[in-house]
């Protein structure tokens, strides 16, 4: 076997900050063929390569690294290849008269590479990172991080077609990707640094590259950064009492007249929501809306239960049921009681709330949080709405009904729930909606759920109504939503009755509300026997909605609904 003899040197070259003494280097250590050459106190700061060439040609690379307090690198000959003629750096920056590589980077740069590695290395949200420390230019950061991460595929694909990364070791490929998207942008790269030195060489294969991808790649989706909402609890503090609270905090109120902007505007003021400011919701008065991923833990208002948070979808049933001071109320499906409280404060405490719920621990959480936040006109049970019977309560005016869900409109993949169990809680939330119309002096049902599935929301309404149609009909929504945009799902003659949220226009959750309304003439209205007639018809309903349903429980034996 040929062995082959390698010469390997050591040099203190004291600086290579200059011309002349990269020069020497190169030509030295070509005279002396020399292999490997091991070099300190390059006085180069960083870490990374470069191409260097003799008078005759020949290729040597460098590698470096270094900071104020030690520097050094090796130096090695590398075969001759005709890729390297692009690879050869200016030794001096004609503008500066100093090496590319002394001159600093642009911090916006930096910064902006920095956390596009954290993002990427899933550490947090990029509006966290940039405005979470004290960067200056933090909208120019945010404005060119966003960039670089919304056009990422297209980027990543334009950098690995010029195989810069390859040909150019060392190349931070964060800051490649930030500089691709700056270039992008801008159409051309302003700086002597030597990263932008080394990317203007491929200027033309990234536009170019860029210009016939961007439209092909498949626009990315989207996360959906919703806004924190906060429901003003008026049962325990008075809505200036907490805007006033929250302007010591440092807040402040972004106003705007609801009579002059359109929904849609709303919603871009929503998105463009940032820093201290926060608004009033657009529909729901008594609901703030504040920058994504505000915290509240520290806030006095938050502590005192003045303030509760409450996604905007959430709010939606209580808001859309115009329920008064007065009103006697079943919230049928209560725990953990968000809308009970809602309910309590909008009829001011008076009237009565019957809240129901049928699991221990839930049940729990609901007694301590209606106690917590001050809703005293509550009375709380440990039941089965569905066992209630109708007559016991004969001054019942309003019905709430929120049941266990897929959940599919808050986050639950509806490729990971099964066929089954979308059937199943279809079917229990009939029989519980059937149950709650068969109240005989009821005049509302509102009926919701945080699913965004057909079988779940549309088709429950729809069996009601072909049970129900003589004495209900569903209430007109829209009323209270001006500008509002999702309705039901358009195969359903009563689609446009329906209110459904969708996360991307809405900036909420996605929720389905649907309010039943008693026709004009009530069984209270009927003579005694057709009033009568109609109990008995009623219970006989009831009785055969639980047998169907009990039955087919039996049959298939499924996996109970829980919340
Ligand atoms: C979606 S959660 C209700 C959320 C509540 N409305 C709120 O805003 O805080 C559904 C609740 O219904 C309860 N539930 C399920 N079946 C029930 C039944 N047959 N009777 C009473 N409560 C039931 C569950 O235990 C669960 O707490």
């Amino acid at each position: 076997m040929e062995r082959k003899n390698i010469r390997i040197g050591t040099w203190n070259v004291q600086t290579l900050r200059s011309e002349q003494k990269v020069l020497n280097l190169v030509e030295d250590v070509d005279s002396k063929r020399i292999d490997i050459m091991a070099i300190q106190e390059t006085h180069y700061h960083g870490t990374g390569s470069e191409y260097l060439k003799t008078s005759e040609g020949k290729t040597y690379v460098l590698y470096y690294t270094g900071d104020e307090e030690s520097s050094g690198g090796a130096m090695e000959f590398k075969e001759e290849d005709d890729n390297h003629e692009m690879n050869q750096l200016p030794m001096k920056d004609k503008r500066t008269g100093k090496k590319p590589h002394s001159i600093p980077v642009p911090r916006l740069f930096k910064l902006c590479s920095k956390i596009l590695c954290r993002y990427e290395n899933k550490e947090g949200s990029l509006k966290n990172m940039v405005y979470s420390a004290k960067y200056p230019h933090r909208d120019s950061m945010m404005a060119l991080l966003s960039k670089t991460v919304d056009q990422g595929s297209v980027i990543k694909s334009a950098l690995a077609d010029s195989k810069i990364l390859e040909k150019e070791p060392g190349f931070n490929p964060y800051l490649a990707q930030v500089l691709t998207a700056e270039l992008l942008t801008k159409g051309c790269l302003q700086g002597d640094c030597k990263p932008i030195i080394v990317l203007r060489k491929y200027e033309d294969e990234l536009l170019e590259h860029y210009r016939k991808n961007a439209k092909k790649m498949p626009p990315k989706k989207k996360k959906v950064l919703f806004p924190r909402y906060v429901r003003i609890n008026t049962l325990v503090a008075s809505a200036d009492d907490v805007h006033n609270h929250l302007a010591e905090e440092g807040w402040i109120l972004y106003s705007y007249k609801k009579e002059s902007v359109t929904y849609d505007d709303y919603l871009d003021l929503v998105e463009n929501l940032e820093g201290s400011t926060y608004m009033e919701d657009y529909h729901i008065p008594e609901l703030l809306v504040f920058p994504p991923n505000t915290s509240f833990w520290k806030s006095e208002p938050y502590k005192e239960n003045a303030i509760v948070l409450m996604d905007k979808a959430s709010c939606l049933p209580v808001f859309l049921a115009s329920i008064k001071p007065g009103y006697n109320i079943i919230d049928g499906c209560a725990a953990p009681g968000n809308k009970t409280s809602y309910m309590a404060a909008t009829i001011n405490n008076t009237g009565s709330i019957t809240a129901l719920d049928n699991n221990p621990e839930r049940f729990k959480t609901l007694n301590k949080l209606v106690q917590q936040r001050g809703a005293t006109c509550v009375s709380t049970l440990l039941e089965d709405f569905t066992k209630l019977d109708p007559d016991q309560y004969p001054d019942v005016r309003c019905i709430f009904l929120d049941p266990t869900c897929t959940g599919s409109g808050v986050g639950f993949h509806q490729d990971k729930i099964s066929e089954q169990r979308v059937w199943d809680l279809s079917s229990f939330q009939s029989m519980v909606l059937k149950h709650a119309l068969s109240f005989p002096s009821v005049k509302k049902v509102i009926y919701s759920t945080c699913s965004v599935m057909v079988e779940e929301n549309e088709e429950v309404v729809k069996k009601a109504l072909d049970m129900y149609q003589h004495q209900f009909k569903l209430g007109n929504i829209k009323k209270r939503l001006p500008g509002w945009k999702n309705f039901g799902s358009e195969d359903y003659s009563f689609s446009k009755k329906i209110c459904k949220t969708n996360p991307d226009v809405d900036k909420c959750q996605g929720f389905f509300v649907a309010k039943f309304v008693r026709k004009e003439k009530s069984s209270e209205e009927m003579p005694n026997s057709s009033a009568q007639k109609e109990g008995e018809k009623r219970k006989e309903q009831f009785n055969e909605i639980s047998d169907t349903f009990s039955s087919k429980k039996k049959k298939s034996k499924k996996e109970q609904p829980s919340s």
